[in-house]
Formats: C-alpha cells, sequence, structure tokens
C-alpha cells in the first residue's frame, strides 16, 4: 500500500502520428461535434461492454447497462440526440475514438498520458486506483504488492488497459496470466485457478458485492492513483468545453451518484 504506478511511457509511432493528424483535420473541416450532433439526432459512444458497474453488454440481447451508461444516455438527451453504442476493446477504444468511428468514450476509462496523447479527457468524473480481490479466506495474506509478488502465487489480468500495464509494471515472480474475457475473470479466483486480480477499487467493491467468496483488499488505499473521465477527440474545443460543463453539473447535482448507489445495490 502507498507505493504508485509510474505512467509508462508509450511513444506514439509517426504512422499512427500521422493517422491521427488526418483524422483531427478531417474532423475540423466537419465542424463541432456540439453542433453536429444534434443535427445528427445521434451521439456515437465507443464502449468495451465488458466493465460492471460502468458499462455492461448483456450477451443475449446485447443491450447495454450501467453507470456510464446511465451517463451517455443523458449526454445524448441533453444534446437533444440518442446514444448509439459502437463496440471497442480496452486496446482499441483510443484509436477508435481517434479514427471518427465514434464521438465519445465512455465506461470506466482511466486517464493515461499515453492515451491523452491521441485523445482528449473530459474532467474527471471519480477518483480511482488499482486493488487486489482475492478469494475472502486469503484477505490478509495478499495486502502488499510484495506479498503478491512472490513466486507460486497467481495473478491473474484482463488485456489492453491500464490493469494489465499495473500488472507488468508489478510482478516479477509470481506467475501473471492473461484472461481474455473481463465478464468471466472474476470466476478464475473463485473457481482456484487465479488468486489475485488488481483492478480498480471501484470494481472490486462491485464485484465483492455481488461474489460473497471475494473480498476486496483495502479498496480505499489503492496501489496507484487513477481518474476516470470521458474520451473526446482531439482538438474539438467547442465538444469538450460543453461535456465538461456537462460532467461538472452531473457529478455534483447528484446525478452520478444516484446512478452509482443503483447500481451498488445491485
Ligand atoms: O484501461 C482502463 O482505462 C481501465 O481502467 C479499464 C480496465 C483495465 O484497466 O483493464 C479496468 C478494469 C476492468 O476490469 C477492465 C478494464
Amino acid at each position: 500500500v502507498g507505493s504508485t504506478s509510474q505512467p509508462t511511457s508509450h511513444p506514439t509511432s509517426q504512422a499512427e502520428s500521422a493517422q491521427v493528424n488526418a483524422a483531427d483535420r478531417a474532423r475540423q473541416q466537419r465542424g463541432t461535434l456540439l453542433d453536429r450532433v444534434p443535427e445528427r439526432g445521434v451521439l456515437r459512444v465507443c464502449t468495451t461492454g465488458d466493465y460492471r458497474p460502468f458499462s455492461h453488454r448483456d450477451p443475449k440481447s446485447g443491450a447495454y447497462t450501467g453507470i456510464d451508461i446511465k451517463m451517455a444516455g443523458d449526454l445524448a438527451k441533453s444534446l437533444d440526440a440518442k446514444p448509439k453504442y459502437v463496440p471497442t476493446t480496452w486496446a482499441t477504444l483510443v484509436d477508435d475514438l481517434a479514427a471518427g468511428r465514434c464521438d465519445v468514450g465512455m465506461g470506466g476509462v482511466s486517464v493515461t498520458l499515453a492515451r491523452a496523447r491521441k485523445a482528449s479527457f473530459s474532467e474527471p468524473y471519480l477518483t480511482d486506483g488499482k486493488t487486489p480481490i482475492v478469494r475472502c479466506e486469503d484477505k490478509d495474506k495478499y495486502r502488499t504488492l510484495e506479498e503478491i509478488d512472490q513466486p507460486g502465487v497467481r495473478v491473474v489480468v484482463n488485456p489492453g488497459g491500464t490493469n494489465e500495464q499495473f500488472a507488468r509494471a508489478h510482478i516479477k515472480q509470481a506467475t501473471l496470466t492473461v484472461h481474455p474475457d473481463n465478464t468471466t475473470i472474476f470466476d478464475e479466483i473463485i473457481a482456484g485457478r487465479a488468486d489475485v486480480m488488481m483492478t480498480d477499487a471501484s470494481e472490486t467493491r462491485y464485484q465483492s458485492a455481488i461474489h460473497p467468496e471475494l473480498c476486496a483488499v483495502h479498496p480505499d488505499e489503492p496501489f496507484s492513483f487513477s481518474e476516470k473521465a470521458y474520451v473526446l477527440p482531439r482538438g474539438d474545443v467547442q465538444f469538450k468545453e460543453y461535456v465538461d460543463q456537462w460532467v461538472h453539473l452531473a457529478t455534483h447535482d447528484g446525478t452520478y451518484k444516484k446512478y452509482e448507489d443503483e447500481w451498488m445495490k445491485r
């Protein structure tokens, strides 16, 4: 507890920069999303759908639910539009946004400097950080990174996001396994195929509430500091100013808190 993760540098390749710059120019020529979204009547939202309580896609119906899905609905409505969810992954979310496949990225996204090179972020709406989630009988065994990073300890991680970045930076002795599906990863710990996952404190609170076998380890004192925000296209200043004002209001007038409480009661 107390050690912080250092931001890793992810140099953007020249080809990637050229692509992002071309997308920036094309977007600027089309004008601000603050006008285009109401004209279109549609707000295109990139979301992974694999991260409760923020963004969950029902595998049968395809319907999206979650705190950030509620927020997306409100943001769209405030712009006289309907939300349209564009499926993405943690590894591709920011590139999808930068390439213009959606207008905003939502669903428990952490602000990172690597992402901020390719996209803008709204004002943050939540403070979070990585913390362990384990079988309850192990909750006094894995309190520090030192206790977790021991030979024989099996750490599991989902791919493509800040969890993987954090695990790769801190796990040297323990066995690190990448589990491809974030919707079933907690079953790996319950079934005893893995011992520890380190993920956002908000997720450990939610998953330990719905799985009595699982305990969040010191979620109020996570190993790292991060902030959740919405991802926006680079250079669309009018749209960013609008979304910032909207986030500010929603996080101060009780709207965000209401959605969070609804989800945490499940
Ligand atoms: O990459 C991010 O921004 C996230 O915070 C998402 C992330 C991750 O770090 O992989 C966090 C928790 C969920 O389990 C899934 C994805």
